[in-house]
């Protein structure tokens, strides 16, 4: 049966690393027929200037209707400094994507390659054999809260103001998805909140301990206040196995994290909701990183986030681990031989990693 993927490059570097990955899915496509129709549309910025959305409703219907969705990165200072208002879909084609869908579960794997260790920020042996994951709760919190807005207050001062707020319900379907995650591997989660000082913190985590308590009790479950947890993240990575935290938290620490595996640019993820009645999981494929309007256009972008992020598209979307599996060796292969972008102390532009990673899989 053929498989729809909509492909979502967005702005800046965006459409660059997904043409990349969409190269590589294409490859896997031809040889072991995977029969994968591929469509396009405007997302982000890009779309907002043909349209004045930044997602239209027709790109809306094809994502809820499309196997996986391969998506890109939305932004830019054209955009970024538009002086928006309405809710956050509104501002953001990525936003409503992952709010419409309930892409409430945002996986992102943090795994050095071992011919990237030296090129990590932190030491070799420091970063030798991490191999963790940050689940990110990704449709509620303070990205979403309301009240949210710039207003003058009784005081006569212009206030900014966001708010977190986060039910039960949302707590409870992130842990259950990091528990099952933490249960099909080492068995030990790492809930990371701020329930010293903030109310949301407190529900999290006693919803958290007893998610855990009362189905997962063969997972170890540690908390960390999210300062601490920044501070371990770069002290001892290896000490984590799956990583829980809501929106903001795992925004931030998943770009942090990124240093080491050696660049923002190599961190891939997947945004999952829950499995529809015909078995489907609805989910969206993009690299951690965002538009990078810095290197765009120059042909320099790291494209392994979203080739990664393909493999994730392969194992969660097509069913496929076993050809995720053959993509993460192929980009492996690819960084052994030397083969990559300036981010991370190579001199190989986009297309050029790419082939490489191509050529990989035919070796492989
Ligand atoms: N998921 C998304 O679509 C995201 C979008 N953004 C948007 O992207 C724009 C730029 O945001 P920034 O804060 O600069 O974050 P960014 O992630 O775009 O870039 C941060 C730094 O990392 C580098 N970098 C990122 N990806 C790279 C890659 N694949 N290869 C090599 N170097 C790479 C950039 O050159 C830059 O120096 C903004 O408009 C922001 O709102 C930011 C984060 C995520
Ligand atoms: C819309 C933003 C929250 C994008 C971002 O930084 C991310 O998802 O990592
Ligand atoms: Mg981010």
């Amino acid at each position: 049966m053929t498989k729809h993927v909509l492909v979502l490059g967005g702005d800046g570097i965006g459409p660059e690393v997904t043409a990349a990955a969409e190269a590589v899915l294409r490859t896997l496509d031809e040889r072991h027929g995977l029969a994968i129709a591929f469509e396009h549309a405007l997302v982000g910025g890009a779309c907002f200037d043909a349209t004045g959305q930044f997602i239209t409703d027709d790109t809306m219907r094809r994502a809820k209707a499309a196997d996986a969705v391969l998506f890109g990165s939305e932004g830019g200072p054209k955009w970024d400094s538009l002086e928006l208002t309405g809710p956050p879909e509104a501002r953001s084609g990525l936003t409503r994507l992952r709010r419409e869908l309930e892409l409430f579960a945002n996986l992102r794997p943090i795994r050095p390659f071992d011919a990237m260790l030296s090129h990590s920020t932190l030491k070799p042996e420091v970063v030798k054999g991490v191999d963790f994951i940050i689940v990110r709760e990704l449709c509620s919190g303070i990205y979403f809260g309301e009240p949210r807005g710039i207003e003058r207050k009784s005081d006569g001062l212009l206030h900014g103001f966001d708010t977190q707020d986060y039910s039960e319900p949302e707590i409870e379907r992130i842990a259950h998805a990091a528990f099952a995650l933490a249960r099909s591997r080492r068995k030990k989660l790492t809930s990371v909140d701020k329930a010293n000082v903030m109310e949301s913190g407190i529900l999290w985590r006693r919803t958290v301990t007893r998610i855990g308590e009362r189905h997962y009790p063969e997972v170890r479950l540690d908390h960390l206040y999210v300062d601490n947890a920044a501070m371990q993240i770069i002290r001892d990575p290896r000490q984590f196995d799956v990583i829980v935290t809501d929106n903001l938290f795992g925004d931030i620490l998943s770009d942090g994290s990124a240093m080491i595996t050696g660049s923002l640019g190599m961190l891939p993820s997947a945004a999952l909701g829950a499995p529809r009645e015909d078995g489907r999981r609805p989910g969206l494929y993009e690299p951690v990183h965002g538009s990078a309007p810095d290197i765009a256009g120059k042909g320099l972008a790291n494209p392994l986030g979203a080739i990664l992020s393909a493999a994730l598209l392969l194992t969660h979307g097509l069913g496929r681990p076993d050809l995720a599996g053959l993509v993460e060796k192929a980009v492996g292969r690819a960084l052994d031989d030397g083969v990559c972008t300036p981010d991370l102390g190579g001199r190989a532009g986009t297309s050029q990693v790419t082939a490489a990673v191509i050529e990989a899989l035919g070796q492989i």
